[in-house]
């Protein structure tokens, strides 16, 4: 279990991370979500004592990093999966970290086994794919077989299938029971990806909840209705003070769920062609949480877009 409180890291005149509390539960994977920029690599890096924070603190089991017996057997770590050594090949590269670590040599073939490298093993690392690299950097913090796990934006550049062999395999390590702590700008890859979701915004925390709780409690519930007698029903919906926004072909109802909408329907004899609660999406939780704590608001939006086709929060 990893618990920060009120972890806080200014560099000159920027706040990355301000008075940051939150905790990660073993045996499950928790999304740490939030825009570029937003305070989520420094806060990982505090977590694995690479970064001392300027005011508060974080421990891992109870105990800070600098204070851990066997730092690798407790925490492993994916930051960033291209710092191998190119010319070493996969193999030679975790035989010299599980050395220089102490960790038995039997372990490189075992976690090569694990993220399925063991036919590529003795090929030089430079030679891997983003994908492969990846692979390799859990390898590495697999060796020490510890209980938690931090990967600081997993899936960034990976092709669909890269993405979906990761999110399997961070769902496997938490149903082993380990601590998963996964940093993402993607929430739609967050949704799929975590159970419960950390999300901060300019160093600052916005909400910790399951990934369910936090899309139902930031997301506007409407009911899209379409009718034959569309002005009608406007007119009841209206005086039975529901708020309705125009759509393509129907209106979007908020303030009324659907069971109401169609009582209200039959009691004014209106015929209707479609009665659809809309499911909120997690972007539209976060751009609805986040507001202006989103520092690159019009890109991440655009961003959104591109990767999930996500349309913003009706109005
Ligand atoms: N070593 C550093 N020196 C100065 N400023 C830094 C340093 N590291 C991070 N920052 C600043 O701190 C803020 C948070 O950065 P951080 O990399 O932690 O965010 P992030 O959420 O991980 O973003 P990204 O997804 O882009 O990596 C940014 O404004 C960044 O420019």
């Amino acid at each position: 279990m990893i618990e920060a409180r009120g972890l806080t890291k200014r560099y000159g005149k920027t706040l990355a991370v301000d008075d940051l509390s939150f905790s990660v539960e073993t045996g499950r994977v928790t999304g740490f979500l939030g825009p570029n920029g937003a305070g989520k690599s420094t806060t990982m890096r505090m977590i694995l004592g690479l970064d001392n924070p300027t005011a508060g603190h974080v421990t891992i089991g109870g105990k800070k990093y600098h204070d851990l017996h066997h730092p690798l057997r407790t925490v492993g770590a994916l930051l960033d999966a291209k710092w191998v050594h190119p010319n070493r090949s996969a193999r030679a590269h975790l035989a010299w970290m599980a050395k220089s670590n102490k960790l038995p040599a039997r372990r490189v073939d075992e976690v090569l086994d694990i993220v399925g490298l063991t036919s590529v093993a003795n090929k030089r690392a430079g030679g891997f794919s983003l994908g492969m690299s990846q692979r390799l950097g859990i390898a590495a913090a697999l060796l020490g077989d510890p209980e938690v796990l931090l990967f600081d934006e997993p899936v960034n550049g990976l092709d669909p299938e890269g993405i979906l062999w990761i999110r399997k395999f961070m769902h496997r390590l938490a149903d082993e029971g380990r601590t998963v702590f996964v940093s993402s700008h993607l929430l739609s890859e967050m949704a799929l990806t975590a159970s419960e979701l950390v999300v901060i915004g300019k160093g600052k925390l916005i909400s910790q909840s399951s990934t369910k709780e936090f899309v139902a409690k930031a997301t506007e519930n409407t009911v899209k209705v379409r009718s034959p007698q569309l002005a009608q029903l406007r007119e009841a919906l209206q005086q039975a003070s529901a708020e309705l926004t125009d759509a393509e072909d129907g209106v979007l109802v908020s303030g009324m769920d659907s069971e109401k909408i169609g009582e209200l329907a039959a009691s004014n004899a209106v015929v209707l062609h479609e009665l659809s609660p809309q499911q909120g999406s997690l972007e539209q939780a976060f751009m609805q949480i986040t507001g202006d704590s989103v520092e690159y608001h019009t890109g991440l939006e655009a961003e959104v877009q591109q990767v999930v086709g996500a349309t913003p929060a009706a109005k």
